[in-house]
């Protein structure tokens, strides 16, 4: 089997003394959508800010397309680091700029000088490729829109062509339809699987609705208490699975 674009082994994170997650390991490939599922406070979101550097893990090696986090610093850390992308919930744009201004801001780790300061100087490459990305999540027509006048499905789907402009391997997306009505949930879900199957991208999407999972990704990880409870194609999630990973009586505090 190739490389994993994302591979996660022994990470351990505690907050205050208290065990957040303990001993995870896993790996997403290009080309599969997997699915973060687990109860509130499970571990989901801390998992991938670990990988993203968001939150600084205790223990555990995190490679991203085969390159070893720790031990980079400085430039070489920001590089491997930007092979992944971080799509959230509440959605990261500038709601007064463009769609297109908002898009172009993901290549700004491959530009210098002026063009890293202002929308102003953005060159006509790196707004071509913009272009071409908000063309990918179907808002080309939008693209000189303000971001603050767009639906919130419509803002995911900019924030997701961001993250394509960033040229990212691996994509996060930490609850990325928890504020979207259902209609708009499942186009930008099928977008986020689209991207993988035929962008070759790796995504990992922390999902609330296990039913959403189910329709659209290929692999499912259930996190119980910080640990892996379940690590298999969504075909094999079942109601007995679903009642390990949600259950009260397992998630009681
Ligand atoms: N910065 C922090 N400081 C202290 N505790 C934290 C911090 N971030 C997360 N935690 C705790 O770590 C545990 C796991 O949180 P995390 O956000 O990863 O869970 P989750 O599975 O994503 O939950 P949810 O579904 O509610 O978003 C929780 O008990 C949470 O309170």
């Amino acid at each position: 089997m190739q490389q994993a674009a994302l591979s996660v082994s022994s990470l351990a994170k505690s907050y205050n003394g208290r065990t957040v997650l303990d001993d995870v390991d896993f790996q997403v490939h290009r080309g599969e959508l997997v699915a973060f599922l687990g109860a509130n406070g499970s571990g989901k979101s801390t998992t991938l800010k670990c990988v993203a550097g968001l939150a600084e893990p205790d223990a555990g090696r995190i490679e991203l397309d085969g390159q070893q986090l720790a031990g980079l610093s400085g430039r070489q850390l920001a590089l491997a680091r930007s092979t992944a992308a971080m799509v959230f919930q509440k959605i990261h744009l500038v709601p007064r700029r463009t769609a297109l201004d908002n898009v172009c801001a993901g290549g700004l780790a491959r530009v210098s000088g002026l063009a890293s300061v202002s929308p102003m100087f953005f060159s006509r490459q790196l707004r071509e490729e913009a272009m071409a990305c908000l063309d990918r999540v179907g808002l080309a027509d939008r693209a000189l829109e303000k971001v603050g006048r767009l639906s919130g499905g419509q803002q995911q789907r900019v924030a997701i062509a961001r993250a394509l402009c960033q040229r990212a391997a691996v994509l996060l997306a930490d609850e990325p339809v928890s504020a979207l009505d259902p209609n708009a949930a499942e186009h930008v879900m099928a977008l986020l699987a689209e991207l993988a199957h035929e962008e070759n991208l790796a995504v990992a999407a922390v999902l609330h609705q296990p039913e959403l999972a189910i329709r659209h990704a290929d692999r499912a990880i259930g996190l119980l208490h910080g640990s892996i409870a379940f690590n298999a194609p969504v075909a094999e999630l079942n109601e007995k699975i679903l009642h390990t990973l949600y259950s009260p009586e397992r998630n009681a505090a």
